[in-house]
């Protein structure tokens, strides 16, 4: 199997940085003139996915939109999940699990294992009970060709509090919580056996685009990182961020960056779906050149 690094990559170079966040919230369904129900977000999701393929190369599910309708909203996911890969699309499943490292494991089998009916490319996932026990399912992932998003300096301001908060022990003693994870991610990366051969690693964190980076210990200034880190950027459109702060806010990490846009995007409706990927891919590949 290709490593998700690799496809991501071969995505950068296809079609850029740009992922649509599939959220099917209350107010997009209604913007889009479909039921707040399992059904509504069936349509949605089929018509976005029609307007994302050839557009752009990545789409990011958010399972909490999905779950909000039990088991029919799952089988919708997994119906669109099927339908985005058939499309071509990178499909990166925003679940964020985290538990300890036995429990994790079985949530990286439902979403990452080839051939699960909730198979994606990658997932994000918590390591906030600590490093270790995502180890197994960072080994398993790179594996089967899959990749992982750890989230480290997330877009909510409230998240600060922790992820700046400064370790007291470890071998990182000195390092925020962001940096440590971020710096354990990297060296992960380095450790496989064919890390030189590798452009882009495929164990990649979660950045915020509206987080102030260096406050939170992340160094973006020095020289990337080999292979190179993917990396997740939510936060732009409705939270704020644009295409052209991603030079200042990523520095050196801004090659990696995922930028993922979800109700911003989605507002335009079925109609303005495709032309508003269409300009926000110029608008990202300017940015990002
Ligand atoms: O730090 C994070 C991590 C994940 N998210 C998720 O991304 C999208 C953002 O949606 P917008 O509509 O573009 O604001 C959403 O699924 C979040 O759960 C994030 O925002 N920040």
């Amino acid at each position: 199997m290709t490593p998700f690094g690799e496809r991501l990559e071969a995505v950068f170079a296809a079609y850029g940085h740009l992922c649509l966040g599939l959220d099917p919230h209350a107010s997009v369904l209604a913007a889009w003139g479909r039921p707040d129900s399992a059904e509504g977000v069936r349509e949605l999701g089929l018509r976005a996915i029609e307007a994302a393929a050839g557009r752009i190369g990545i789409m990011k599910p958010q399972v909490a939109f999905f779950e909000r309708h039990g088991a029919a909203g799952y089988a919708v996911l997994e119906r669109l999940l099927a339908e985005a890969r058939d499309a071509g699309l990178l499909v990166i499943a925003d679940v964020k699990r985290g538990d300890i490292g036995s429990t994790v494991e079985a949530y990286g089998e439902a979403w990452l294992r080839p051939g699960s009916s909730l198979e994606a490319d990658a997932m994000t996932i918590s390591a906030y009970q600590g490093l270790g026990s995502i180890e197994q399912v960072m080994t398993d992932a790179e594996s089967a060709g899959k990749g992982l998003f750890v989230l480290a300096a997330t877009s909510n301001p409230e998240a600060a509090a922790i992820q700046r908060a400064v370790l007291q022990q470890s071998s990182r003693a000195g390092s925020t919580v962001a940096q440590a994870i971020t710096q354990g991610v990297i060296g992960w990366n380095q450790g496989r056996t064919d890390a030189a051969e590798r452009a882009v690693g495929s164990i990649g964190v979660v950045f915020g685009a509206t987080t102030d980076l260096p406050s939170a210990g992340i160094d973006i200034d020095g020289q990337p990182p080999r292979p190179g880190l993917p990396v997740l950027a939510p936060g732009f459109g409705h939270q704020g961020a644009e295409p052209r702060d991603i030079r200042a806010r990523f520095g050196s990490y801004a090659g990696g960056v995922v930028a993922n846009e979800s109700r911003s995007l989605l507002m335009a409706g079925p109609d303005g779906l495709g032309d508003a990927l269409a300009r926000r891919v110029d608008e990202y590949g300017a940015a990002i050149a």
